[in-house]
C-alpha cells in the first residue's frame, strides 16, 4: 500500500510507518502525477482536492489533518466512492489560545484593568466558537453567539443565539466560521464594505477561520479611513501571496497559525490515523499523547504578591505570544515580489517553532485568590496550589 503525505504533516512515519510505503511530497505543488499511484493520500489545507488531482489514480481514502475542508471537493470524491476523513477539532483549543492572547494584548493596548469587560460577539460556534465561548463565560467575559444554522436547528436557537448585527456590535468580534459559498448561510465575503462600515476605532475584529470570510479589499479599504476598527488576522485571502498593504494596516497579522500548536498538529495525524486503521480494518494503538516531547517550558509559580491580573498575562504569553509570528510575517512581507513574499508566507509555516499549549504548563498559585484560580483552570493550564 502506497501512502501519499504532503511533507509537512508531523508524524506520518511514526503512525502510518507499519501501515504503508510513505511517500512524502510538496502539499503546494501536489499534482495528478504525485499521486497516480497512490492508496491513500494525505493531505493539509494548502492542497486542492479534487477530480483534477484524483481522477485515474488508485487513491481510495484521503485524510486531511485539518478541521477546514474547504479545499477538499466532497461530493465529487462522494461521487467517486473515495473515503473521507477530516480532523474536527483536533486543533481548537489551539485557535481559542491564539484568540485568548490576542485578547490579553488588546486589553493591554486599552489600559483595561479587567480584560472580561470585553464584551465577546463569536461568529461561528462549532468546536472552536464553542470552545472559546465557555472559557471566556468561565472567566466572566460577556459573549453573543451567531450561528444561524445552529439557530435555526436547535430547539433553543431563538434564545441562545444573536444575529450578525448584534455580534458586530461587540467590543470585541471574533470569526470562526467554516468558508462556504454554497451553503443556506453563506460565509464568503460574510464581511464585506457594508459591516466593517458599521464597526468603529473601539473595537477588535478577530479572523482565525478562513480569509475569505472578510472582503479583503473592502477591509483593506476601511482601514485607510477615519475610525476604523483595530484588527488581527491570522487567515487572509489569496494564501500564500497575501495582500502585503493589508498586512501593513492591520494590528496583528499573524500567517496562517493560530492552530499550530504541537499537541494541535499531533492530534490532527492521530485523528486521521484511526479513521484510516478503521477503514483497513487494523487495530488504531498509537496514540497522540506518546509523541508529544516535554515542553520546555514546564512551570511557573506566582505568590501571593503577585498582580493577579498581570499573572494571567504572563502565564498565557508564556505559551503563545502573537507578537512574535507578527514581527516574522511583517519581515518576510518585506521581499520584493509576489512570487518571494508567498514562499516567505509557506516557509514561516514550515519552519513554525515548537508552540505548547496551556495545559503543557503546570502553574502553581500561593496564596492567591479563588476566583484567579478559576481563571486559571478555565483557561486550561494544570494548577498546583
Ligand atoms: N486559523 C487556523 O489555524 C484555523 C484552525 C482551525 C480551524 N480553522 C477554521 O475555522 C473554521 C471553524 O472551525 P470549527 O472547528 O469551529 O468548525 P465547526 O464546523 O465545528 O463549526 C463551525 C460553525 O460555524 C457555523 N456557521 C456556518 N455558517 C455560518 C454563518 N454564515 N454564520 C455564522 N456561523 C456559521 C456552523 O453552524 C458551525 O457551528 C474551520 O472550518 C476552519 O476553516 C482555522
Ligand atoms: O483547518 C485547519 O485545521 C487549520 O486551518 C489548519 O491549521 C491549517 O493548517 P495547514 O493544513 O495549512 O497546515
Amino acid at each position: 500500500m502506497l501512502i501519499v503525505a504532503d511533507e509537512n504533516i508531523p508524524l506520518v512515519e511514526a503512525f502510518f510507518g507499519d501501515v504503508g510505503e510513505i511517500r512524502r511530497v510538496s502539499g503546494r505543488t501536489m499534482s495528478a502525477g504525485d499521486v497516480r499511484d497512490a492508496d491513500v493520500l494525505l493531505v493539509r489545507s494548502v492542497t486542492r482536492v479534487n477530480r483534477a488531482l484524483l481522477e485515474g489514480s488508485r487513491v481510495r481514502f484521503v485524510g486531511t489533518t485539518t478541521i477546514g475542508t474547504d479545499h477538499v471537493d466532497l461530493g465529487w470524491l462522494e461521487e467517486s466512492g473515495i473515503r473521507f476523513s477530516a480532523a474536527p477539532g483536533c486543533n481548537a483549543n489551539s485557535v481559542v489560545e491564539y484568540v485568548l492572547s490576542v485578547l490579553s494584548l488588546y486589553a493591554e493596548r486599552c489600559a483595561l484593568n479587567d480584560w472580561s469587560r470585553l464584551t465577546v460577539g463569536i461568529v461561528g460556534v462549532g468546536n472552536v466558537g464553542g470552545e472559546l465561548a465557555e472559557k471566556l463565560v468561565r472567566i466572566g467575559f460577556s459573549v453573543k453567539l451567531c450561528d444561524p444554522p445552529r439557530a435555526e436547528h436547535e430547539p433553543e436557537g431563538a434564545n441562545t443565539f444573536v444575529d450578525l448585527d448584534e455580534a458586530l456590535a461587540c467590543d470585541v468580534v471574533s470569526l470562526h466560521t467554516p468558508l462556504t459559498r454554497d451553503s443556506a448561510h453563506p460565509t464568503f465575503h460574510m464581511i464585506g464594505t457594508q459591516e466593517l462600515a458599521g464597526l468603529n476605532a473601539e473595537q477588535l475584529l478577530i479572523n482565525a477561520g478562513r480569509g475569505e470570510v472578510i472582503d479583503s479589499a473592502a477591509l483593506c479599504d476601511r482601514l485607510g479611513h477615519a475610525n476604523a476598527p483595530l484588527v488581527a488576522l491570522d487567515v487572509w485571502e489569496q494564501e500564500p501571496r497575501i495582500n502585503p498593504e493589508l498586512v501593513d494596516r492591520v494590528w496583528l497579522a499573524t500567517p496562517h497559525i493560530a492552530g499550530y500548536s504541537l499537541e494541535g498538529k499531533v492530534q490532527g495525524t492521530e485523528m486521521i490515523y484511526q479513521a484510516i486503521s478503521k477503514f483497513l480494518g487494523l487495530p488504531a494503538r498509537k496514540q497522540a499523547g506518546q509523541f508529544l516531547p516535554e515542553p520546555a517550558l514546564s512551570k511557573v509559580s506566582f505568590t501571593s504578591s503577585a498582580d493577579e491580573r498581570a499573572a494571567i498575562r504572563v502565564a498565557l504569553r508564556a505559551c503563545y505570544d502573537p507578537r512574535q509570528d507578527d514581527g516574522r510575517l511583517r519581515h518576510a512581507m518585506r521581499a520584493p515580489t509576489d512570487d518571494e513574499r508567498g514562499a516567505a508566507f509557506d516557509r514561516l509555516r514550515r519552519d513554525y517553532p515548537v508552540r505548547r499549549e496551556c495545559s503543557s504548563l503546570k502553574v502553581q498559585l500561593k496564596g492567591t485568590s479563588k476566583s484567579l484560580q478559576d481563571s486559571f483552570r478555565a483557561i486550561g493550564f494544570k494548577l498546583k496550589i
